[in-house]
């Protein structure tokens, strides 16, 4: 059995320990052999979700009040929950990328691998300004795939990415190796 350690996150222990909290593991989800994180406790506890988001938005601003990007990106779905509250929160907007086949007006498509599969994910057409500085948020960074697929749909599409937040990092798949020169950030990493 793989032996977890425990770190705190970059956003230090309390914030870690409040991620940590909302996470239920299951084992031998989706498929045999995935210890699966499950985040939706910490979505349906309204202090817990509300305490995280703005830790992620104070992570993103500096001393005088200046946010270090003009939108947010979210991947489906998971993603959604988190980037669109954090779009929220610093009144900015937000885009889905979203999986194959549910954007009518696609602009670029990237296949990658997951944990456990392979899936196709797509940008909408006009989803960026150019240069336009993007921060993409997830729930779990776990091989990587699904990140840097996202990060490489985003500067196709003409945005700047500025950062990619995680709630959870799982670091024994080494999902940051798949993001060299990256700015990553998660809240609690295992
Ligand atoms: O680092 P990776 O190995 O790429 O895995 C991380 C991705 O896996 C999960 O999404 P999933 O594709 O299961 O989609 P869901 O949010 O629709 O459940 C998770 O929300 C991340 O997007
Ligand atoms: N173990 C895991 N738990 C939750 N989401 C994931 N995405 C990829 N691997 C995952």
């Amino acid at each position: 059995m793989t032996e977890i350690v425990e770190h705190q996150g970059d956003n230090g222990p309390e914030t870690a320990a409040l991620v940590a909290g909302g996470v239920v593991n299951v084992a031998d989800f989706p498929k045999p052999g995935i210890q699966f994180k499950d985040l939706t406790p910490l979505f349906a506890d309204g202090e817990t979700f509300h305490a995280v988001i703005d830790s992620i938005v104070e992570h993103y601003t500096d001393a005088d009040g200046t946010l270090a990007f003009d939108t947010v990106v979210g991947v489906e779905a998971r993603g959604f929950v988190i980037a669109a509250a954090v779009a929220y929160a610093a009144r900015v907007g937000v885009v889905a990328v979203r999986k194959a086949g549910k954007l009518p007006r696609v602009a670029h498509s990237a296949a990658y691998d997951l944990e456990y599969g392979q899936a196709v994910l797509e940008v909408s057409e006009g989803a960026f300004v150019a240069g336009q500085r993007v921060l993409v948020v997830d729930d779990v960074l776990a091989t990587g795939g699904t990140a840097e697929a996202t990060l490489d749909l985003v500067e196709r599409a003409g945005g700047v990415v500025v950062g990619f937040t995680v709630l959870m990092e799982l670091a024994f798949l080494e999902g940051r190796k798949r993001l060299p020169g990256r700015s990553v950030h998660a809240l609690w990493t295992v």
